[in-house]
């Protein structure tokens, strides 16, 4: 009996796990001109959990980043993400999981040529599960969320920079993803626009209850994050469990 109880406690703690990641290691280039990006990285990230990845420039945050989002195969060390193993994972593993993944990039990469409606309602599109019901309806209410339920029919050439973030977040969380990455969200934007976006984004991931993943240099948004993240010279210097205070 006890043993029953305790498999059934390790099982649910690895469900909370989103990301769990063990002396990773990542190398860009071969042969002499081969240099070690990543240095023995140990991370283990929750559900619901927004983490703020920061640091200096050259630190390895976007590569780290975008090895935490499936967006490259991990080379040396074990990188979990969603319960599946991305050490060494071929190109169709990795679609697939990016499925469960939502991306909002500094520069929001709308298609110019589609309405703000099209551009949230084709993310849906691509998620067959979410054709079901009316994704219409679906893709109007998240971008009354974001604030933009009168702007629905604009092009995104005639919105503000913070406006045309808050359809990429509408973009990134309408199809409910389990992790969000999110790079240097706010860097083209001013202060207060900066501000609403992030908090738009926090507002929607503790409601859907996703995980979000966010590389910024921004300052001003570090206390939205549930842990900070530093980084420097490919090494994790903080993982923000008790250490935030000593690197702010
Ligand atoms: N495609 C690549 N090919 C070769 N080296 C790369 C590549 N991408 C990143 N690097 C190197 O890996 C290291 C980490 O880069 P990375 O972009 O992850 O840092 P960062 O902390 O995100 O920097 P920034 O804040 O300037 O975006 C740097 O030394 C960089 O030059």
């Amino acid at each position: 009996m006890l043993i029953t109880n305790s498999t059934e406690l390790n099982q649910s703690e690895n469900s909370q796990s989103v990301i769990s990641i063990n002396n990773l290691n990542h190398y860009f280039g071969e042969g002499s001109l081969r240099k070690q990006a990543l240095f023995n990285i140990n991370l283990q990230i929750n559900q619901g959990e927004i983490i703020i990845m920061t640091g200096p420039s050259g630190s390895g945050k976007t590569t780290l980043l975008t090895l935490m989002g499936g967006l490259r195969s991990a080379q040396e060390g074990s990188l979990e993400i969603l319960g599946k193993q991305i050490r060494g994972a071929k190109k169709k593993q990795l679609t697939e999981l990016r499925r469960n993944i939502g991306y909002i990039f500094q520069a929001h990469n709308l298609m110019t040529f589609l309405t703000v409606k099209e551009n949230v309602r084709m993310s849906l599109e691509l998620h067959k599960k979410h054709l079901v019901g009316d994704i219409n309806a679906k893709t109007v209410e998240i971008l009354e969320t974001v604030g933009l339920g009168n702007r629905v029919d604009y092009y995104p050439e005639n919105l503000s920079g913070g406006q045309k973030q808050r359809v990429a977040i509408a973009r990134a969380l309408v199809s409910h993803p389990k992790i969000v990455l999110a790079d240097e969200p706010t860097a083209a934007l001013d202060k207060k626009s900066g501000r609403d976006v992030v908090e738009i984004m926090q507002k929607l991931a503790k409601e859907q209850g996703c995980t979000i993943l966010l590389v910024t240099h921004d300052n001003r948004i570090l206390d939205i994050a549930d842990r900070i993240v530093y980084m420097e010279d490919g090494k994790l210097i903080s993982d923000g469990i008790d250490t935030v205070a000593k690197v702010y």
